[in-house]
């Protein structure tokens, strides 16, 4: 058990798992898009661990850019998307793989999505460590997941609780 402010969290997914699954989606990708320099898009600042695992998992060339959006406070959503780093020119014409942290209530994706897309990328191949079917509110298609799970707030490998434990090595569940 580990305590982040007012909440306390238990031990969910282990970092053995969690890097089991990162070999099974690299070798994946390898497949579909060795030969295609494909350009990893990084959602900032959740995806930024996951990211640096997942393109050492990919076995060929390949770029990296980021964008940078929040609209969590606490554990809530705001439901307002805030871009701090929107998409650049980069992905124009490529085969861009998105990588994600988290999908919960798709909110980020069904708004950020459509602004990848005016960018006219050949193809986008969305990633996301986890998601969280039951609290979808969108119909987001998640070509790659890491792991389903429960409407559960989550923290480490990159996720938060207000700005912290981002740096803790496997993903822990919010207690009741
Ligand atoms: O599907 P949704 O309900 O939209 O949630 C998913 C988003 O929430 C988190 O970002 P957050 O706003 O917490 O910003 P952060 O990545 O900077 O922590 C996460 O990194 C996803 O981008
Ligand atoms: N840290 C964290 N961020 C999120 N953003 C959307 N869902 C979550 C969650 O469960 N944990």
């Amino acid at each position: 058990m580990i305590k982040i402010q007012d909440l306390e969290f238990e031990a969910f997914i282990d970092r053995e798992a969690i890097n089991d699954r990162i070999g099974e989606i690299g070798y994946e990708l390898t497949k579909k898009y060795k030969d295609e320099n494909p350009i990893f898009l990084g959602m900032l600042s959740g995806a930024f661990v996951f990211m640096a695992d997942i393109i050492r998992a990919f076995d060929g060339d390949c770029e990296v850019t980021f964008v940078k959006y929040y609209s969590y406070d606490g554990v809530k959503s705001t439901g307002k998307l805030n871009e701090v780093i929107g998409v650049d020119d980069s992905i124009r014409g490529r085969t861009v793989i998105l990588i994600e942290d988290i999908v919960d209530t798709g909110n980020t994706l069904h708004e950020f999505l459509p602004k990848v897309f005016a960018k006219e990328p050949k193809t986008v191949e969305v990633v996301s460590l986890l998601v969280k079917p039951s609290a979808l509110q969108h119909d987001i298609t998640v070509h790659q997941t890491g792991f389903e799970i429960e409407d559960v707030f989550v923290v480490g490998y990159g996720l938060d609780y207000n700005g912290l434990g981002r740096n803790l090595q496997a993903i822990y569940r919010k207690r009741d």
